[in-house]
């Protein structure tokens, strides 16, 4: 019998606590969860309970108050370029053109300009920007925009993404052509991503793995373990399967968000 893959990412009895004394707040109980090599992982839950610090964690942004976060086995010791972020507005260089953002990853570490322009280019066709190299990001929709954050991720080659609602400021039409796409790229590259929603629709939509977690302390509810991310058909979201599993997460979800909403009017 051959042994279980060892993940990619794990939280292992990770807990944060913010603050000292009767202003601390405890962000998250410690917990332990695996993020497979390829998988997609959609963390969803209330407001508040810790999803954003989970993130921050695994990006090297903060540390840990007890447990270890570990990519490949190895402690993470602070930001590095295997893992790319991407936040819910894009954080580009206003004073570079589209092109520039997209090669900066690349020239940062040493690729010759003429090199780092063909990647850059190669990613900007991906999200279908290759047209607006030459412009600057304030030219750009705001949808326009993430795309190019997200071309910027994936330029410097991260073994990870983190994308944290990286579609949360988008229209609702913008939001879903941007899901069609980002399907279609994570098909093509099978890159181990964390995005965090609070959509339940899209995490059915994206992920092959959707982790529930409580309110404040955050804690992890339930784990489901959809398909719909390995398919491309329309009409995902009318079928028996999703609108079953979107009713379960929904339910799940409610009770959490009402703790949630009491713990933000005891504040
Ligand atoms: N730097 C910090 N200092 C103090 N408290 C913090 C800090 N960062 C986060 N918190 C608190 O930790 C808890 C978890 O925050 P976090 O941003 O991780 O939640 P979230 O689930 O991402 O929320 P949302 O869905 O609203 O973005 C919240 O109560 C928040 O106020």
């Amino acid at each position: 019998m051959s042994a279980a893959a060892a993940p990619k990412a794990r939280f292992d009895q990770v807990s944060k606590r913010f603050g000292e004394g009767e202003r601390a707040v405890q962000a998250l109980e410690p917990i332990t969860l695996d993020i497979a090599a390829n998988a997609f992982v959609c963390l969803v839950g209330p407001s508040g309970c810790g999803k954003s610090t989970l993130l921050n964690l695994l990006a090297g942004f903060d540390t840990p108050t007890t447990g270890q976060v570990l990519m490949d086995g190895l402690p993470v010791r602070g930001p590095d370029a295997r893992r790319g972020v991407v936040f819910q507005q894009g954080a580009l260089f206003t004073w570079m053109t589209v092109l520039d953002n997209v090669a900066f990853g690349p020239l940062a570490t040493g690729t010759p300009r003429a090199e780092a322009e063909r990647i850059a280019m190669g990613f900007l066709e991906m999200v279908g920007l290759a047209a607006f190299a030459r412009r600057y990001p304030y030219e750009l929709s705001g949808g326009m925009q993430q795309r190019v954050g997200i071309a910027r991720a994936l330029a410097n080659d991260p073994e990870i993404l983190l994308m944290d609602e990286p579609f949360a400021a988008l229209d609702a039409q913008t939001r879903e052509l941007l899901q069609e796409e980002i399907k279609r790229i994570w098909l093509h590259t099978r890159k181990t991503v964390l995005w965090i929603t609070h959509s339940i629709e899209e995490a059915l939509f994206l992920a092959t793995d959707i982790v529930v977690m409580s309110a404040r302390p955050g804690r992890i509810k339930a784990r489901f373990a959809p398909t719909f991310a390995q398919s491309t058909a329309p009409g995902l979201a009318t079928s028996a399967e999703f609108v079953r599993m979107k009713a379960e997460i929904v339910g799940l979800l409610h009770d959490e968000a009402r703790t949630a909403q009491r713990q933000e009017e005891a504040r």
